[in-house]
């Protein structure tokens, strides 16, 4: 089956590009630009050298007559226009932005401080959380693709919320500069950011209503969470630690227990054994969601530690596998890489 992509030169659409070469039943027809038109990808990014896509201007009527999905790698406020234009052609729309997660546009204007996509169209897209909404993917048009925090989060946290026995949460997140996407900006400039760490967005950050809304479809009765994020001087990855008050006690066995039976048909999200905790660069490069947990007895709190490529698993990866999902394929067709080491 045909894709293009929207927004190629992004590090989200570079990204899909570098997927979708070894996918074994998609193949690129065209790649859109809004500034470099008629470039050839190659020109712009030389680890492309040898890859002779000219980029063409964005024409969703020509886009939906040659390929069967687009994936949308635009910002925020872009992909909104975007999605209302492809959503009445016969094209899948997988977009990567914050644009169609929120399903109630005030709370969209109110964190994006943008103008939110018509509410017809964000009542279309189904939330593409691979591992825990494949069965609304596999008959939805549009996607909404989860943001890069909020899939190692929600990922980690799923088990405890859908099994009812979280009481509070408090999630510390840190991710790598590329997160920010590729244009430099003060907070990512190479002198500020090498050898420093840094918090941002706090108490404000765009993901917070969107992780709420996915806990409170798993339990209700959640309360408003904590949720803070840090730059950190690498290129890539995410780690999300959180602080789980549970009602009721467990063993740290246990809680592996409940969540390798969770997981366990669920090729892309790996449990560590009991005892060990992920680093990022166990995910590099990779589709994979890794994660740990242990509970304290003294403090009868979980402690989870979850980490993601947040290009892949993040952005390109598990967009590519809800365009699996939603096109009958093997979720894992064109993401068995394994991770880059060292
Ligand atoms: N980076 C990450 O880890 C993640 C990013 N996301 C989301 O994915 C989307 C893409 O992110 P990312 O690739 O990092 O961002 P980048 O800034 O790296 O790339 C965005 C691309 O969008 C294109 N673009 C900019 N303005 C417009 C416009 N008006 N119309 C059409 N295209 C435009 C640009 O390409 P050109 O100038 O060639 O048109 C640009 O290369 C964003 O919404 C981001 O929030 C989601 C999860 C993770
Ligand atoms: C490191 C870094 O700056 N990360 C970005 C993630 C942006 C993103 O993915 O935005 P949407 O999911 O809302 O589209 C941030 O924290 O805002």
């Amino acid at each position: 089956m045909n894709v293009s992509i929207v927004g190629a030169t992004g590090y989200g659409g570079l990204e899909l590009i570098r997927l979708l070469k070894n996918h074994p039943n998609m193949k690129i027809a065209s790649l859109h630009t809004s500034s470099k038109f008629d470039r050839k990808i190659s020109d712009e990014h030389t680890h492309l050298l040898h890859e002779d896509f000219v980029l063409e201007d964005i024409n969703p009527e020509k886009i939906a007559d040659t390929s069967d999905i687009v994936f949308l790698a635009t910002p925020s406020g872009v992909s909104a226009e975007l999605v209302s234009d492809f959503s009445k052609l016969n094209v899948k729309v997988i977009d990567l932005s914050g644009d169609l997660r929120l399903k109630t546009p005030g709370e969209y204007e109110k964190w994006y401080k943008k103008t939110a996509a018509p509410q017809k169209v964000i009542d279309s897209a189904v939330y593409g959380l691979s591992e825990w909404n494949a069965n609304q993917i596999k008959e939805a048009n549009i996607i909404a693709n989860p943001g890069c925090y909020p899939t190692a989060v929600l990922l980690g946290l799923a088990p405890l919320f859908s099994e009812g026995l979280a009481k509070d949460v408090i999630i510390d997140a840190k991710s790598g500069v590329s997160g920010a996407g590729k244009s430099p900006s003060e907070m990512t400039h190479f002198s500020d950011m090498n050898e420093n760490f840094k918090i941002y967005k706090v108490h404000e950050h765009q993901h917070i209503p969107e992780i709420e809304q996915q806990l409170s479809t798993w339990q209700q009765n959640m309360q408003p969470i904590t949720f803070t994020t840090h730059l950190v001087p690498m290129t890539r990855g995410i780690m999300a630690t959180m602080y789980v008050q549970v009602n009721k006690r467990f063993s740290t066995q246990e809680l592996y227990d409940l969540y390798q039976t969770i997981y366990e048909s669920h090729p892309f999200v790996r449990i560590q054994r009991v005892g060990q905790f992920p680093v990022t660069k166990q995910v590099y490069g990779s589709n994979f969601c890794d994660i740990g947990m242990a509970y304290d007895e003294r403090t009868g709190k979980v402690t989870i530690v979850s980490v993601i490529d947040n290009l892949v698993k993040g952005a390109a990866g598990q967009a590519i596998q809800n365009a699996n999902i939603m096109m009958g394929l093997d979720e894992t067709a064109g993401l068995s890489t394994i991770p880059i080491y060292p």
